[in-house]
Formats: C-alpha cells, structure tokens, sequence
C-alpha cells in the first residue's frame, strides 16, 4: 500500500493499543498539529485510524488574577491593614485603613464588597471592624489562586481546587474557563495488517511547499488527488441574536403601522415612571423590594414645576369637577427618586407631557422597543430584566375595539392569530386588557402583554385632551409563542443555550 509521507508518519507514529491524541502525534512526527489533523480525517476515511473526540474544559488564572497571586486578594489587604490599625479591639476610621492598605480605585471596592461576606469584619457608618478569629490563611480563594498560580491551561480535574471555589473565581473575573477539543487516533485491525505488509511513501505530494515552489520541482511531482467528501470541520460564525432580529422585526411592522419610534433613560425618575401614571406613591409596586433604586445620585435634581403641580393635584383631589383623588399625601422628593425603569411606559409619559418633542395633535402614533428591569424571581417566565413593546395611539374616540384590532392586526404579522383579551386592573388605564396567546408546544396561555385605555386623571395632567389606548408587551413572550421556547433563559442572558439559539430558523 502506499501513502503520502505525511499519513505514513502518523500511521508510523500511532498505535493499535492505545489512543494517541493529535497534539502527541505532532510531536512525535514534527510535523505541525494542521497537518497531523488532516492526515488523521484522510487516514480515518481510508479505514486506516479510528478517531475519537472529546471536549476537554481547562482552567488558567486572568491577568487579574495572578495580580492578586503577587499582591494578595484586596479583601485580605484590608484586613491585615485593619488589624494592623487595631480594628480587632475597636472600630477604625475607613479612610485610613484603606490609606494603610494601599488599595487604589476599583480594588477599594472590591475589597469592601468581599470583606463582610467572607467574615473578615464588618463596615459600618465609615468605620472597620476586623474579627479577631478571621483566618486568612483559610481563605478558600486566598488558597485556590496559589493552587492555580503555575498552572496554564489545565485540565480542570487536574487542579486541586473545589468547583465551588472554581465558580466564585470564575464570577469574581479572576478565572478563565475554555474548551478545547481533544481528538485522539488508534490504528484500526486493518492498519495493522498494512503495516506488517509494509506501507510505502508515495511518490505523490500532498501539498505544495515554499521548497517545492522555489525549486521549480512542482512542475514535475505528481499531486495527489483531493477528496472532496472528506468531512470538514464546522464553524459557527456570529449573527444576530435572534431576540435581536426579532426587535428589529417588531420595529419594522410598527413602522409599517405608522408608528413612530420613542426614546429615553434607562435610569429615570419616579415621576414619569409612576406619578404620571397616576400611580399611589404607596401603590405595592413602588415599594424598594419591586424595583432597582439607585444608590448614586440617587435623585433627579429638577422637574418641570408646571407638570409637578398638576400631577400632585391630580393625586391629591383628582380630574374635573367630580373628582376622586387617592387623599393619600404626595411627596415631590420621592417622585425625584432614580430607579432603573420598571416599564418603559416612562416614555410615553415623557413624551406625552410635552416635554420630548413639544405638544403633540391627535392622531398620534408611538413605540418602543427597549429592555425593562424588574426585581422579580427567576423562572422560566420571569427575567430581571425583559425587552418591552411599549406603544400608544392618541386620536379623538378611541374605544377597546380599536385596542384590539390593533394587537390582532400586528401579532398576526408574526404568525400569532388567536390573542385573547382578559378584563386587568392598572391604576393608569381604565378599561384595562390583559393579553394572552396559545403556546404552540405546551398549548397553555402564556401572558403576552398589558394594555388599555389611559384615564382621564393621567391624561389631563399631562396636557392631552383627546383619547389614547396604551400598551406594553414582551418581546420575550413573542419569542416563545413564535419558536415554541419553553424557557426564557435559553434564549436571553448568559445561560442562554447557544445550540438552540444555533439551531432556530428565523421564521419571518
Ligand atoms: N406598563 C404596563 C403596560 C401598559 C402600558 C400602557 C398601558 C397599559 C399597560 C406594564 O408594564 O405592564
């Protein structure tokens, strides 16, 4: 039998009792691992080698840390500065400990995130504790960075560290995890027998070389031939994500539909993301266990002191002259609060108040399609955060019909006929419309979005003297019913499941 050089020195090179990985047999051989790759696919289909393949995952410290290999980890810093400082018998200054410590910017912060966490001590009112018992020395992670100082790429289960300790260094940014796969060749039965009858270089070429080239010897060598239906290796390039592509999609239709598109903070205050919504400022959902506070600034410094007053008499007493108000008191400075945005019905009030793009004429159409956060528990329905396909239509007489067929009209573009309405309670819109559509695998209802019919004590406040029919749905939801997801965190975030995500067709 004979073969081209390289397959020989492979063929030579492995053996029928033990598999031999490509990286062992490039060594073995000299020859570069592309090509003992390709000589194993050729001699694998020849029935000369049996392959195998296997993902090998394999850890190595970040840059960030090694640093701390070297420096030490900056909770540990800080707590041999407080001990130092005498923080063991009564509390220290911050400021100076930190001084002490020599923590600079962002490792300041790291280190005082950790340091309760790990009972190193507590923080409290700018001052530092430092427990006496804390042990340094048995620091998991302190421990799990010597373990993996030396150690580059290596097989995970090779390294002397629990995967406890392994994930917090992973989600602490100071460890890398890859994957590599490992292929490994044994000699078939038929090798064998080759072998022993003798295998032959053969006087074909494989490959043009520089040497080849310079020479002028290519115009004499015989090539040898291509196989076209050799199996080549698959890549997955990037695209689009598909949750993406459909916002891009949902842009497009409302578009079509007339509808101009709105933009705004993510970050913004209490009042246009709940007071002009005639929102209670004891309503349930503005309590600090439903949405994001932020911690700096934490307010807003002005708003437009017209509007304000109307908002708050509003509140307080209610529209026109029969008016019910909550009776409940109106704080300005907790409508200045700063929260990341609950919903983005926060754009439609800015932009309905005037204060976007000036007062507006009836018929008006809007929309967006933007990410929303909310402090809810996680599940396959529930994320913190989710896109939402707000939009509103303002004109003289609307009426629920119009709501309705305009929700049939856009989900039927998307392949979604059979939208049910259930009667729902919001303190902004009276009548108020749940949605629901038919999950195409499970064939339960799965909540789709919420919609109604602004009233008149957050239309008038804000200006607006004829109707406007509202709306806010997930885009997420949109995803399932279209694709048949059955959980959203395959398809949102970073546990997303690439392989379907790889897999799905776009349907529209
Ligand atoms: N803001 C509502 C959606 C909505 C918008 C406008 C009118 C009615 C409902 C939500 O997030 O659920």
């Amino acid at each position: 039998m004979q073969l081209p050089a390289q397959q020989v020195a492979v063929v030579e090179a492995a053996t029928a009792d033990e598999a031999t990985s490509v990286d062992a047999l490039a060594a073995a051989t000299e020859l570069p691992p592309e090509t003992v790759t390709g000589a194993v696919f050729e001699l694998e289909d020849e029935g000369l080698l049996a392959v195998s393949e296997r993902v090998d995952e394999t850890v190595a410290l970040t840059e960030e840390g090694r640093e701390y290999v070297t420096d030490g980890l900056p909770e540990v810093r800080l707590y041999e500065a407080a001990l130092e400082a005498g923080a063991d018998a009564d509390p220290v200054s911050m400021g100076q400990v930190i001084g002490a410590s020599g923590l600079e910017g962002g490792a300041v912060d790291i280190a005082l995130s950790n340091y309760a966490r790990k009972g190193y001590g507590a923080i409290d009112s700018g001052e530092i504790t430092a427990d006496p018992d804390a042990d340094p020395d048995a620091d998991a992670e302190a421990t799990a960075l010597e373990a993996l100082a030396d150690v580059d790429d290596a097989p995970v289960d090779s390294v002397d560290v629990d995967s406890e300790t392994l994930e917090s260094l992973e989600r602490r940014g100071l460890l890398d995890r890859r994957e590599s796969t490992v292929r490994e060749a044994t000699l078939t039965e038929r090798a064998v027998t080759e072998l022993m009858a003798g295998i032959e270089t053969a006087e074909t070429v494989g490959q043009v070389t520089p040497e080849l080239l310079t020479s002028g010897e290519w115009e004499d060598v015989e090539f040898s031939e291509y196989n076209v239906e050799a199996d080549a290796e698959q890549f997955d390039g990037g695209k689009v994500h598909i949750l993406r592509q459909t916002s891009e999609r949902v842009k497009d239709v409302l578009v079509g539909m007339g509808f101009q598109e709105m933009e705004g903070p993510h970050v913004d205050a209490d009042f246009w993301i709940n007071d002009c919504l005639f929102m209670p400022q004891d309503h349930p959902a503005r309590t600090h266990w439903d949405r994001f506070a932020l911690e700096q600034p934490t307010h807003i410094d002005e708003l437009p002191a017209d509007l304000v007053e109307r908002v708050e008499r509003a509140h307080k007493e209610g529209v026109g002259d029969d008016g019910e108000g909550y009776h409940s008191p109106w704080d300005e400075d907790f409508a200045r609060a700063l929260a990341l945005r609950g919903h983005t019905t926060s754009l439609s009030t800015r932009y309905l108040s005037g204060e976007e793009i000036g007062d507006l004429e009836p018929p008006q159409r809007y929309f967006s399609v933007e990410k929303v956060y909310r402090n809810d528990t996680l599940d396959p329905t529930h994320l913190l955060e989710f896109f939402q396909i707000e939009g509103w239509v303002m004109a003289e007489d609307l009426s629920v019909r119009d709501l309705m067929g305009t929700f049939e009209e856009f989900y039927a573009q998307f392949g979604i006929e059979d939208i049910r309405f259930k009667p729902h309670y919001n303190p902004y819109t009276e009548p108020s419309f749940e949605l629901f559509g038919t999950h195409p695998t499970t064939g339960e209802l799965v909540e789709i979005g919420n919609s109604g019919i602004f009233r008149e004590e957050m239309l008038e406040p804000l200006g607006v003297e004829c109707d406007v029919m509202a709306w806010g749905l997930a885009l997420e939801r949109l995803l399932m019913l279209m694709y048949g997801f059955e959980d959203i965190r395959d398809i949102h975030g970073t546990l997303c499941d690439l392989e379907l995500l790889r897999e799905t067709e776009v349907t529209y």
